[in-house]
């Protein structure tokens, strides 16, 4: 009954989003995506020439907007053939995700030794080639037990951080979903030790009664 009750509220909700609406207008595949376009907007994440990563990619909102604003950013740069991105998407996620043009998608589990493996295999390979921005809307399945849905959060947001610390430019940025519950300042404390600086963002499209927010670090501090 109280399920139901849920479902019908979250229906409800849902409905009369007007982001759902405008999503579905603009083409993009979730809500999601106006969270990184607020973030992106506010602090310049994308630019021209990126290596970008997106952890926890599916339905692909997230992707479908980098490669977006990537093919806008091409059109300045006559090296770039008309119509396509200025710069390199790898997405993973555990489930499917639809094609995506110039977006490289890896199904498997971040968590997993194999799905890293699989991510990293089609990451540039040249020194200088490393990462510049990594994003992660990853989230588990949520049990509804607020302290096990922390920890389970709190994990995901510990492994972007340290796939962050090993593969982005000194000059790169992590951008992580999380929740600001037991466990957050664990994982803020853990930002700054990994980067110069941190901020939290709650985008307009982050639902206020959620405690849903954004962990953004940017350029990394030099290994002691
Ligand atoms: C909120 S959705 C992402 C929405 C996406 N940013 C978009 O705009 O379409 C969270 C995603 O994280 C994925 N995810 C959760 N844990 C993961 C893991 N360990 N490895 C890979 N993906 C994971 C889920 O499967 C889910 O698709």
């Amino acid at each position: 009954m109280a399920k139901n009750k849920f479902n019908k509220s979250w229906l409800q909700d849902h409905l009369t989003d007007p982001y759902v609406k405008m999503a579905q207008k603009e083409g993009y595949r979730a809500r999601a995506v106006y969270k990184l376009s607020e973030i992106d907007e506010q602090d310049h994440l994308i630019k021209a020439g990126m290596t970008i990563v997106d952890l926890g990619s599916a339905p692909g909102s997230w992707s479908q907007y980098v490669r977006n604003r990537l093919t806008e950013l091409g059109k300045s740069n006559p090296k770039i053939e008309s119509g396509k991105p200025d710069g390199q998407i790898i997405a993973i996620d555990i489930l499917p995700m639809e094609d995506i043009a110039d977006v490289s998608f890896i199904q498997g589990d971040f968590r997993e030794e194999e799905g890293l493996a699989a991510l990293e295999a089609l990451l540039p390979k040249s020194a200088e080639g490393k990462v510049d921005l990594v994003l992660s809307d990853m989230a588990p399945n949520l049990s509804g037990v607020g302290v096990a849905d922390s920890a389970r959060m709190a994990f995901l947001a510990e492994i972007a951080l340290d796939f962050a610390t090993a593969h982005l430019k000194p000059e790169g940025a992590l951008l992580i979903k999380c929740f600001n519950g037991s466990g957050y300042s664990q994982i803020v404390e853990s930002f700054k030790k990994v980067f110069k600086t941190v901020a939290s963002r709650k985008p307009k499209a982050s639902r206020a009664k959620s405690s849903e927010i954004f962990l953004l670090g940017k350029n990394l501090k030099p290994p002691k």
